[in-house]
C-alpha cells in the first residue's frame, strides 16, 4: 500500500506555464487558430504533462497486462481460458494484432503476467509478475482479496517505471484475459448506476443465450458483492480483475513520473476509471484513443470527459487502439515542433 500511495503523492497538477506557452506558439503558427482541432489539444495536454513548452516523445512503449478470470466458469465468454496464456506467446512471438501495430508505431511492447490460470514456462519477453492463478469466480464472492488487489496495482506501478527508466515518453496500455469484459462490465455499473444490460456488450462474441447468461452473471456478482463506489479499492478487489488492477497501476505510475498513457477500449477504460477513482489527478495524465464497439466504453469515456480520437469499429482490446492513436500523437508534437510560425514563413497575420 506505501508503493500506491507514495506514487499517489507524487502525481501533480498539469504544468499551466508550459501548456500557456504551448498554446501561444500552436496560435503562431501558419494556420487558423485552433484549426488542428485535436491535435492541437493534444500537444497541449503533453506540454502540461511534461512540463516542456515543444515536447518530443521519440521513445514508445505499450504495455500488456494478463489476467484470468473465475467468472468463466459461469459460462460469460465464448473462447476458453486457456486462449489467454496461448495469446501471451503470439504476443512475444510477434502473431497478434498487438504484435504488428506495435512494431507498426515502433513501440516496445511489454508484456506482463500478473494473474494468468497456469504456470508459464521461462519465455523472454514474458514479464513474470503474477499475484494470483485467475480471479475467482465474483458471482460467488469477492474476486480478489484487497491484499491482490494492491499488489496488482503495484505490479503496473513496478512495469511502468520499468518502461520509464528504459526510456518511454509516451505509453500505451493493453490487456488480455478472456472473460474480462464482464469485470470491466461490473466495475462500470457499480460507478454509472447503469443497469448492467446497457453496460454490456457482447465481447468477443456470445450469441443472445449466453449474452442473457452474461447479464445475469454479472448482476449476481454485483448484488453477492454490493462493491462500495467511494472506495475504488473495494470495487476493484470485488468485481475486477489482476490486469484491470495492474492497468490501474500502469496509469499511477506514468501520472507520478509524468509520461502521457494512452487509454485503449471498454478493459483499459475500466482500468482508468478506477485510476482516476484512486487519483483524480492521474485523469490530467491520460489520452483517449479509439471508441470501442462495446456499449460501455463510451459510458466510461463520458464519465471521465475523455474524448477519442478514432472510431474504428474495433473491439479486441490488447491496446490495438490505443498503439494506432500514438501516430497522431505524434503527429499532434510534430505540429508543435516542425511547422512555421507566421513571421518566420512570412504570411500574413489577420
Ligand atoms: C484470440 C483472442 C485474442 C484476443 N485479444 C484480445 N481479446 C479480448 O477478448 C477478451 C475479452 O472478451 P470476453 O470477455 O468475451 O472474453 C480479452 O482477452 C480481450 O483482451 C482477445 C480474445 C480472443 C479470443
Ligand atoms: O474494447 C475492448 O477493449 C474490447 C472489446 C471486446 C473484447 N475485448 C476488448
Amino acid at each position: 500500500m506505501d508503493k500506491i500511495e507514495e506514487t499517489i503523492q507524487k502525481i501533480g497538477p498539469l504544468d499551466q506555464d508550459a501548456m500557456k506557452k504551448a498554446q501561444a506558439r500552436l496560435d503562431d503558427l501558419t494556420k487558423p487558430q485552433g484549426s488542428l482541432g485535436m491535435l492541437e489539444a493534444i500537444a497541449k495536454q503533453i506540454a502540461g504533462i511534461t512540463r516542456t513548452p515543444i515536447p518530443d516523445l521519440p521513445k514508445k512503449a505499450a504495455i500488456l497486462m494478463a489476467g484470468d478470470h473465475g467468472i468463466v466458469k459461469e459460462g460469460v465468454a465464448p473462447f476458453p481460458q486457456e486462449v489467454t496464456s496461448q495469446m501471451l506467446f503470439n504476443f512475444v512471438n510477434g502473431g497478434a494484432a498487438m504484435s504488428v501495430l506495435t512494431r507498426h508505431e515502433n513501440a516496445k511492447l511489454y508484456v506482463v503476467d500478473v494473474g494468468v490460470a497456469q504456470d508459464l514456462p521461462d519465455v523472454p519477453n514474458i514479464i513474470k509478475k503474477k499475484v494470483a492463478y485467475g480471479t475467482r469466480n465474483m458471482a460467488e464472492g469477492p474476486a480478489m482479496t484487497r491484499q491482490e488487489a494492491v499488489k496488482a496495482i503495484e505490479v503496473g506501478i513496478e512495469v511502468a517505471e520499468m518502461a520509464i527508466n528504459e526510456g518511454a515518453g509516451l505509453t500505451a496500455i493493453g490487456e488480455m484475459g478472456i472473460g474480462n469484459t464482464s469485470p470491466s462490465s461490473a466495475i462500470v455499473a457499480a460507478y454509472s448506476k447503469m443497469p448492467v444490460r446497457e453496460v454490456v456488450g457482447r465481447g468477443t462474441g456470445v450469441d443472445d443465450e449466453r449474452l442473457k447468461i452474461k447479464i445475469s452473471a454479472i448482476e449476481k456478482a454485483l448484488s453477492v458483492n454490493n462493491p462500495d463506489p467511494s472506495d475504488p479499492l473495494d470495487v476493484l478487489s470485488k468485481v475486477g480483475g489482476l490486469e484491470i488492477a495492474g492497468l490501474a497501476g500502469v496509469i499511477l505510475g506514468c501520472a507520478a513520473n509524468r509520461v502521457p498513457v494512452i487509454i485503449d477500449g471498454f478493459i483499459s477504460g475500466a482500468a482508468a476509471l478506477i485510476a482516476a477513482q484512486i487519483a483524480p489527478l492521474a485523469k490530467d495524465y491520460m489520452l483517449g484513443s479509439h471508441l470501442s464497439e462495446e456499449p460501455g466504453h463510451k459510458v466510461i469515456l463520458d464519465f471521465l470527459g475523455i474524448k477519442p480520437i478514432l472510431i474504428m469499429n474495433m473491439r479486441l482490446g490488447e491496446g490495438t487502439g490505443a498503439a494506432l492513436a500514438m501516430n497522431l500523437v505524434d503527429a499532434s508534437l510534430k505540429i508543435l515542433r516542425e511547422m512555421a510560425t507566421f513571421s518566420e514563413a512570412g504570411v500574413s497575420s489577420k
